[in-house]
Order: structure tokens, then sequence, then C-alpha cells
């Protein structure tokens, strides 16, 4: 039986429709690639200026790039490549199954594919995703040892997200507690990425741009690359690195940092040849978290998690797309 989902079943009128259009979403010029910058977690351990100079370079990140890559992350190799090996087998099951309304008894929508809302070639994606909300994962089947293997890196991303968000705040006016306070275990989620070869690649996006909703996303990727970010107006390609995992800041913490730390959009590229894989916790406060800048004037209105969700439900529905921290401006 078939893995993969109809996609282009699902695409065919738009991409036949769209077959004369000169515009069409800019997904193969040469893209640079660049190193984004490297945070090495050891240095925090090493003494107190080392430890100053690596939480100041964080925050000069997130300034900067809204990106940076950890290395000596404390997330064992053995299980991020468990995690993948997991993933993979996942995906490996037929379609129909992924698709069935309680599939490993998860939430309905917890598996989703392509982009159900497309109406244009800009916005529509070649790739597949679990995402699995870790309040739910207690219930999740355990099918081989995905679900195990879930727990056990959640937890890990868990503690070095939470670590991450404090050692960015002591370069802010945040409370020490801020996060022990706001975010839990459950509170956060985990999407499971698989980009299948695409036969598309100058039409389609595997994903298609936006930010993350969320504190902070720690992404672990494959050696195949695709990821992109927007940088001084260009997109650019983030080399993959075989010993880092790519930190992001999400819109969560732009609002928090009253605009100081950078939500920035970006996508990943389709591949006609090679099937990818990446996995991106989303750190996330509670649903009834109120987020409010953290010094004055502020640049946004306070706003909940939920309120977050809802005008984002919202936008999708009226636009294709979420808008975002925007809505939210003063
Ligand atoms: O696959 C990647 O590298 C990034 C995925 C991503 O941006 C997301 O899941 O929000
Ligand atoms: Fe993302």
């Amino acid at each position: 039986m078939a893995i993969e989902p109809p996609f282009f079943e699902k695409y065919k009128a738009i991409l036949q429709s769209s077959a004369n259009e000169k515009e069409k979403p800019s997904t193969v010029e040469g893209f640079e690639e660049l190193e984004l910058p490297l945070i090495d977690l050891s240095h925090l351990n090493l003494g107190p200026l080392e430890r100053q100079e690596c939480i100041e370079k964080m925050g000069q990140a997130a300034i900067e790039w809204g990106f940076f890559q950890i290395v000596n992350h404390a997330v064992p190799d053995e299980l991020l490549n468990r995690l993948k090996q997991e993933q993979i087998k996942v995906f490996q099951q037929p379609f129909d199954k992924k698709s069935e309304n309680n599939f490993l008894n998860l939430s309905v929508q917890s598996y989703r594919w392509g982009n159900p809302l497309a109406t244009s070639l800009g916005n529509l994606s070649w790739s597949e995703a679990l995402h699995i909300s870790l309040k739910d994962i207690s219930k999740m089947d355990e099918y081989n040892k995905l679900r195990s293997t879930i727990e056990e890196y959640a937890e890990k991303a868990n503690f070095l997200a939470q670590r991450l968000a404090e050692y960015l705040a002591q370069n802010l006016e945040i409370k020490a507690n801020y996060f022990q306070e706001n975010c839990s275990p459950s509170s956060s989620s985990l999407r499971m990425n698989r980009y299948p070869p695409c036969p598309y690649p100058s039409m389609m996006f595997g994903i298609i741009p936006h930010t993350d909703t969320d504190f902070l996303t720690i992404v672990s990727q494959d050696q195949v690359g695709g990821l992109q970010l927007k940088r001084n107006g260009r997109w650019v390609s983030v080399k993959p690195n075989p010993k880092a995992l790519v930190v992001n800041i999400g819109d969560f913490y732009q609002a928090l940092s009253n605009g100081v730390y950078k939500s920035i959009t970006h996508r990943v590229i389709a591949n006609q040849e090679t099937e990818r894989y990446s996995a991106a916790y989303f750190y996330c406060p509670t649903y009834e978290t109120v987020i409010e800048s953290c010094s004055k004037p502020s640049l946004y209105k306070k706003f909940s998690f939920k309120e977050y969700r809802e005008q984002i439900q919202k936008d999708v529905k009226a636009t294709g797309d979420k808008v975002g921290l925007s809505q939210f401006l003063l």
C-alpha cells in the first residue's frame, strides 16, 4: 500500500491553472549557504567570563539572526538517531493508516500533510508531519518504540529549551523564574516532519514560509539541507551541521522581549531526489499564559496563547496565512 499522501491529486488543479503563470515561487535560485552563529554550550561551565561571553553571544544571535546552532547540548546522538529511526518507521506506514482519525490514538489532525487550505502555487507544501501535543503523549500507542523515544527526547528537549530561554532572559529584564512559572513539559509540542522527494521542486515548498508560534524551537535535522531563513530581505540556506541542533526564536519570545529577539520567517525548500527528516520541539507556555512585553513602551498588546491561536485560526481561514504578531501591534 502506498505510503505517500495524494499530493498530486490534491494539487493538480492549482498546478494546471498555474502552468502559464509567470509568478512562480522563487524556490530554486542559487541560494547562499550560511553557517548559523555557533554556540558551544560547554562554555557555560568553564568560568564566569566564558559563561557571560556565551550568554551574550546567544543573545546577540537572537537579536541579529533569530537563529543559532548549539553544540555540546547534552542530548545524546544515540537518542537523536533513535528518534529519527522511529520517525522513519512511522512515516513508512500506508497513507490510509496514517490518515485515520485515531492514528496511534492521537488527537485528530496530529497527522498532517500538504497544505489543506492551499489556493495558489505560493502556498503548496510537499511534506507530511506528525504534530504531537505533549499533553497527549501518555495516551499515545507505543508503536515500536516511538512513544517511549518521544518521551525520552521531550524530557531532554524541555530541559534544554528552558535553559536556553533562561539564558536568553538574562540579557533582558525577564524574571529568572518566568519560564518555570509559565511553561510545563506538557505545554510544548513535537512536530516530526518528513519531506518526500518532490517532482516539482521549482513550483512549491517543503514547508511554506512561516514563523513559529512558541518561545523558541529546537530543530534536529538530517544532512539533506533545505531549511532557509530570511536574512536582510534575502533567503539564505542553513548549512546542516551533524553535531548541532538548530534553535530559532518564536513569536512569543519576540513579543516578550518587546521586539529585541527576532522571530524570523523561515521555510524548507523541496528536493527532487532526496527525502528529508526533521523534528521540531516547540517550547510553549500553557494556554492561559498572558504574554506581555518585558519593557515599556510595549510594541504589542498583551495576549494569551489561547487568544493568539484563535487569531491564527481566523486568519488562516480568511487569508490562507497565519499573519502572526503584526495582528497584535499597538
Ligand atoms: O524542517 C525544518 O528544518 C524546519 C521545520 C519547521 O520550520 C517547522 O516544523 O516549524
Ligand atoms: Fe518552523
